[in-house]
This record gives C-alpha cells, structure tokens and sequence, in this order.
C-alpha cells in the first residue's frame, strides 16, 4: 500500500499509555496509542467532507458494518450533519452485521442482514472500522455488488499494513497503521476494549489475558 490520502502511522508511530486518559483496567494491556481519540474526532470530520464532496447531490445508502463500525459511523453521520449546507446532504442508514475473529484467529466471514436489502441503482457507502486481513470487507463488497448499485464506495478508519491482504484499497481511509493487533475506538479483542477511546495496539499480556 503506498502512502496516501490518509494518516500513516509508522510502525513505531504509538506513545506510552501514560500520556494520554486511558482506563485503569486497560493500561496494563496497551503496547502504545496509535492514534488518541481527539486525532480520530479532527480526521473524520475531513472523512466527511470528503464524503460529501463526491457523492454531491446523490442520496447516499450509508451501510455499517457491526459491530465494529458502530462507533466510527456514529462519528462520521454526526460529522455529516454538522457540515454547513443542511439542503446538500442527504442519506439513509443501513445496519449489517459480519463477524469472523475468535482471539486473533479469522474464522469463516458470516454476514447477516444483507440478504433482504434491496441496493439496486443505490449509492452506497460502505463503512468498516478496520481491515486487517481483508477477507470481510472484500465478501462484503462481493455481495452489494451482486445487488447492481449504481456506485459503491468504502471507508475504513483504520487499515492494517497486514502483508497476508490482497484487498483493493479503500476509497476513504482514516489511518494507515502497522501490522499490529489494533484495539480501541469499538475495534474489539474477543468483545474487549470497544470502550478505549483511543486506537492502541494490543500487547502480549493482553492477547493472553482475554483469549477465550
Ligand atoms: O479484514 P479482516 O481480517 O476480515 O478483519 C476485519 C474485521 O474484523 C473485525 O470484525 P470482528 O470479526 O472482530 O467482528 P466485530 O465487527 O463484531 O468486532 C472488524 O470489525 C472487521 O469487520
């Protein structure tokens, strides 16, 4: 992946925990902060702008991806809607959900929920909160297109520099950030840490810690 229209994070690119608020409960499982929560808060309202600027007048099919993107959508709407120009934006919400990670072992990608949504000639906007592998968003991607809109872009907060990721590129980024176990801002270890505000890496302590 070359450097680009997003944040990139170097792979040494995290500072302690100490620096910044983090719960107590949690510091003794953070390796850094990638990105602290006000970071994230500042690059997407530029996500949404430019979100905005090239759907233009097009009603926009917004589909998050739970769980994870729960927390990035909810961000990234509010952006929307504090943007200046109230007659300009204009879209709906659809929720899917897809789930693969037990520890960090991908399993088989299940999606549900998108079966019954009807996406033909719809602008739709796909937003995940991370991609690490590539495998759920590209099966995701697989099936809208199947249902003929008539565009289709992704956004991603957070893409992984994973090596094993064949996936094309998403068209908005927030933060290119190393091949690291990423936690935090609702990116989950076995349904931990969504509540972090911050984008951490995950340490050996805490992969051990919470495996199930
Ligand atoms: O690029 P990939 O390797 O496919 O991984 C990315 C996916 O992993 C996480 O989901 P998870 O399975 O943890 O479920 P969640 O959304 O409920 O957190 C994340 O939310 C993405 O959907």
């Amino acid at each position: 992946m070359e450097k680009g229209p997003w944040i990139f994070v170097e792979d040494d690119g995290y500072v302690s925990p100490s620096l910044y608020s983090v719960p107590s409960h949690y510091s003794p499982y953070i390796g850094g902060i990638f990105v602290p929560r006000g970071m994230i808060q500042d690059r997407i309202k530029k996500i949404a702008e430019d979100v905005i600027n090239y759907f233009q007048d097009h009603p926009i099919t917004i589909l998050v991806v739970l769980r994870g993107a729960f927390r990035y959508a909810k961000d990234l709407i509010e952006a929307i809607d504090a943007m200046p120009n109230p007659n300009f934006r204009h879209y709906n919400l659809e929720f899917i959900r897809a789930r693969s990670y037990v520890n960090n072992v991908q399993q088989d990608v299940l999606v549900e929920g998108l079966d019954q949504l009807d996406l033909t000639g719809k602008h739709v906007l796909i937003v995940e909160d991370l991609v690490d592998r590539g495998k759920t968003l590209s099966r995701v991607a697989e099936i809208v297109r199947e249902k003929n809109p008539a565009d289709l872009k992704i956004s991603v907060l957070a893409y992984k520099r994973n090596p094993i990721n064949q996936w094309v590129v998403p068209d908005f980024i927030g933060f290119s950030l190393p091949n690291d176990w990423i936690i935090g801002y609702h990116i989950d270890y076995n349904n931990h840490f969504r509540d972090l505000p911050h984008i951490c890496k995950l340490n050996e302590a805490g992969i051990e810690k919470f495996r199930v």
